[in-house]
């Protein structure tokens, strides 16, 4: 900061040497603001031009600016220096002060603003403070400050309320009414901290309680804070002025010789605003631009700037004040603190290495507004009596010394993480309501659809209910009308009979036995008839052979007639074999039918419903007529052969192949067949059938056929040996007709009861088909799965008992035990009945005693110890578990009693 002597152009012919400091950047600034008025203000801006455009935030230096002011003589001054002149002359039009040595010669001074006895508070305002007020609104620190002897108006030109003449309200008012006219009170905020330093000590004139408030100055930016003072919201100009008349009542003054309201301390209003802006969007949307769901909101950034106004004591010389005792004293703390401010500012007018802020708590609180980063206003305050020339010479000097210094205008400006939380917040409540309202339209459409569904599923119940109510009734009628039919025919068959004499062979002595016997005569005459054509075309052959002898003999047949010989003897033959085929069939649906009329008889007898293959066991093994005849089947079987039949297994008719395998089921449900179908290659048939799965009703009667060969414990082997196990296990995986399955389960429980097999039937995976079985949960199903476990079981207790078989069951290796303890008290008799067996049979080998506890078997056994219906099997249970020393065991463990 370079400096230079100025005299002043009219005193240069002078001889006095009047030194008169001008800083150089003088004539380049002036004392307007050059900032630009922020869009929405609401006060008029001084000058368009900004530097705090110019962007950034790295400072823009701006001098200390210095105003001068003259207060008008006083009352005293009036009278007492009547007859001299003012001290100083002022020349406001050239900014300039002339200081008045004696009549003739004067030093002349030039200052940014010289404003005269004349100049209003308003005209004060607006070159002094108002542009200082701007640059706090636009986000700089701000400092005006009033100096002068005392009594010279620094109270009267900052701290003037003007309540009773709003014309001369001071700087304090005014800047507040430009600051609130200016900022938003729903972003912006502005508050107030109004201290006293009074003998080095600092007060809140909002508390005055509170009378030792520490500086706290940040190391880094130096920015300095009174962190204890109180800091009050203002919203309105009215409370504002409530602050300033309590900030004034409690502000300590005296009367003293200069000044009957002499101020006895420095006064610090504060006012620190609040400014959310809007940043540059490229600088924000890089930080955030990683969610594709938000709007990008812009950087938020808040300017936190303070404008401080200083009204600080008079300098006083002590004889003229006439102060003592305290009073002095607080003179001379005033004179000691106004002095070091002195030393500051010549230390940065003069560009000094060291500033002595840190001598007096006055230049630590200044330290931003001397040599820092706020705009300063300096307004140094005179009087005109020739009397105090000494004092306004001082006060002069100090100004233009202050005139040299050089601030670093910095905006204070700082992200704002507050505005930006709370504009997040407010976003995300938008999205959450959003993603609420969404779910709630998507809830409301899952509603509807539901029940929409629900309102189909009921139709379509409902349709399929009538339905089935319908067929119902349909299958009633037709078996009523068939049932009606039958005992119609069965009683013309008798009348005709009784009348005829003829006795029938199906129907010999069995009266309601013969159901269809109408039908079975009819056939039976169609047969007979056939015969007789069979024996009238061997008979027509016979003669043709022994013509075409007589021919050969006389030699006296010709070639042509050979061969149309030849030709008859040829169709002859394939007549006759047609014949023999359709006799098979004939014969094989007489059979059926008399099978037919069979079951239908047993069911008018007993109420039953008949099933042709209901003999899976030997209890319900179909055998004879029940009076020591043969059956007509048997009878048929002989009639027709049984090579014949099986042969008709492999037939190319679809129909007969199905009605072929009818027959031979039916002929093995008789236990004296079972050995001689296997004999004559029935069972491979069967097998084959099986295999070649072309028809559900072909593999279910197939597999009914061969669960009744599998009665007899020869063809167990033969089943087994002929592959017959894996295609049950085949069969028993893909088939879905519980009466397949029923009839493969009941093949494979037969073939478990066997106990040579038992290794063969569970590596061929016997064990497991039984238990797959199981998915279709049909009563008859489990039924025979059950049976087949509790057979498998009994063997292996057998074998284990035998010393044969070592080890775990099988069936606990192959995970049946599950299902057992599951089923153990199945609702259905046959089915628990099985089960039971198969649990007690288990129960009997020691090794397999771990896993069942675990499986939960022992609670089952228990159960049937106590409450099976059937006495064997109770007492059974009870003996096994008596008898184990690990169910033992743990039945006293549990405190169980059998
Ligand atoms: N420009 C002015 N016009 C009219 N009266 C003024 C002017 N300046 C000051 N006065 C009057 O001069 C007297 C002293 O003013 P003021 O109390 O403001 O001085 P001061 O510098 O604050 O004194 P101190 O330092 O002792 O507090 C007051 O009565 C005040 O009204």
């Amino acid at each position: 900061m370079a400096s230079s002597a100025y005299r002043n152009g009219t005193v240069q012919k002078g001889t006095a040497k009047p030194i008169s400091v001008t800083p150089t950047n003088l004539k380049s600034s002036s004392f307007k603001s050059r900032l630009h008025p922020s869009p929405g203000s609401g006060i008029r801006r001084t000058n368009p031009a900004s530097f705090g455009a110019a962007g950034g935030n790295d400072g823009v230096p701006g001098r200390v600016r210095v105003a001068v002011r003259l207060r008008p003589r006083n009352a005293e001054e009036l009278v007492a220096d009547a007859d001299f002149a003012d001290c100083v002359e002022l020349q406001p039009e050239l900014k300039r002060l002339k200081l008045r040595k004696n009549n003739w010669d004067s030093d002349t001074y030039e200052f940014d603003e010289v404003l005269t006895e004349f100049a209003s508070q308003k005209r004060v305002y607006e070159v002094v403070a108002k542009p200082v007020v701007e640059s706090v609104l636009d986000g700089y620190n701000g400092t005006v400050m009033a100096y002068g002897q005392t009594g010279t108006g620094k109270t009267f030109t900052l701290g003037r309320l003007g309540e009773e003449d709003t014309s001369s309200r001071g700087i304090m008012v005014r800047s507040m009414e430009d600051v609130l006219a200016d900022v938003s009170l729903e972003t912006d905020s502005v508050c107030v901290s109004y201290l006293q330093l009074y003998m080095e000590t600092i007060q809140d004139l909002l508390d005055p309680t509170n009378d030792n408030i520490s500086i706290v100055e940040d190391p880094k930016t130096g920015d300095v804070s009174l962190p204890g003072a109180t800091l009050l919201e203002i919203r309105d100009q009215q409370s504002y002025m409530e602050l300033l008349r309590l900030g004034e009542a409690h502000r300590i003054a005296a009367n003293t010789k200069l000044n009957t309201e002499s101020s006895r301390s420095h006064a610090i209003l504060m006012i620190h605003v609040k400014r959310s802006v809007v940043g540059r969007e490229e600088d924000f949307s890089s930080e955030t631009n990683n969610g594709s769901h938000f709007v990008k909101p812009s950087k938020p950034l808040v300017r936190k700037s303070k404008l401080v106004i200083v009204d600080l004591a008079g300098s006083e010389r002590i004889h003229k004040s006439g102060s003592e005792g305290h009073m002095l004293e607080e003179a001379k703390s005033i004179n000691l603190s106004l002095s070091a401010l002195g030393k500051c500012i010549n230390a940065l007018a003069e560009n000094s290495a060291h500033v002595p802020l840190r001598d007096s708590k006055l230049t630590r609180l200044l330290r931003d507004s001397f040599g820092g980063t706020a705009r300063t206003s300096l307004i140094v305050t005179i009087g005109p009596s020739p009397r105090h020339r000494g004092e306004t010479a001082s006060t002069i000097l100090f100004g233009q010394r202050a005139m040299k210094v050089e601030n670093m205008l910095k905006i204070k400006e700082e992200f704002d993480y507050k505005s930006l939380s709370r504009r997040l917040e407010i976003q995300l409540d938008k999205l959450i309501a959003e993603n609420e309202r969404q779910q709630k339209v998507f809830d409301d459409e899952v509603e509807r659809i539901n029940l929409e569904a629900q309102n189909r599923i009921a139709e379509v119940e409902r349709n399929f209910a009538d339905a089935l109510e319908k067929e119902k009734l349909k299958c009633q009628m037709e078996y009523m009308e068939s049932v009606k039919k039958l005992e119609e025919k069965m009683l013309l068959n008798q009348q005709k009979q009784e009348s005829n004499g003829f006795i029938n062979d199906v129907c010999n002595g069995e009266g309601p036995g013969v159901s269809v016997a109408g039908e079975v005569a009819e056939i039976r005459k169609l047969l007979q008839n056939e015969i007789h054509m069979r024996k009238a075309a061997e008979e027509e052959l016979n003669k043709l052979k022994s013509r075409l002898g007589q021919y050969a003999l006389s030699g006296s047949c010709g070639d042509m007639q050979m061969s149309n010989l030849h030709k008859s003897l040829e169709d002859e033959s394939c007549q006759k074999k047609k014949l023999e085929e359709e006799i098979v069939i004939l014969r094989s649906q007489l059979l059926q039918l008399t099978f037919e009329a069979d079951q239908m008889r047993r069911f008018l007898d007993r109420g039953e419903c008949g099933n042709a293959f209901a003999g899976l066991d030997r209890h319900s093994q179909f055998k004879d007529t029940g009076n020591g005849q043969k059956a007509p089947s048997t009878t048929l079987f002989e009639q027709v052969g049984l090579q014949k039949i099986l042969s008709l297994l492999e037939s190319e008719d679809a129909n007969v192949r199905i009605h072929a395998v009818k027959v031979v089921a039916n002929l093995a449900a008789e236990e004296a067949n079972q050995e001689r179908i296997v004999e004559a290659g029935g069972l491979s048939s069967l097998l084959m059938l099986l295999r070649s799965f072309e028809d559900e009703t072909v593999r279910r009667v197939a597999a009914g056929a061969i669960a009744n060969l599998a009665m007899n414990e020869g063809n167990q082997e033969l089943i087994m040996t002929q592959g017959g196990i894996s295609l049950l296990s085949m069969t028993a995986a893909d088939a879905e007709d519980p009466q397949t399955l029923r009839m493969v389960a009941g093949a494979i429980a037969n073939l478990c009861g066997n106990d040579k097999l038992q290794m063969k039937l569970r590596s061929e995976g016997g064990i497991r088909a039984l238990l797959g079985m199981v998915r279709c949960g049909h009563p008859d199903v489990l039924s025979q799965v059950a049976r087949g476990i509790a057979n498998f079981a009994k063997c292996e207790s057998r074998a284990s008992t035998q010393g044969v078989k070592s080890g775990r069951s099988l069936l606990i290796e192959d995970g049946a035990l599950p299902w057992i303890v599951q089923n153990a008290n199945n609702e259905a008799a046959p089915i628990r009945r099985h089960i039971e067996l198969a649990l007690c049979h288990l129960a009997q080998h020691e090794v397999n005693a771990k896993e069942m506890i675990s499986g939960g078997a022992l609670w089952e056994l228990v159960r049937i110890s106590r409450d099976c219906s059937r006495e064997d099997i109770r007492s059974l249970a009870r003996r096994t578990l008596s008898s184990s020393p690990t169910f033992r065991s743990e039945m006293r463990r549990l405190r169980i009693e059998l």
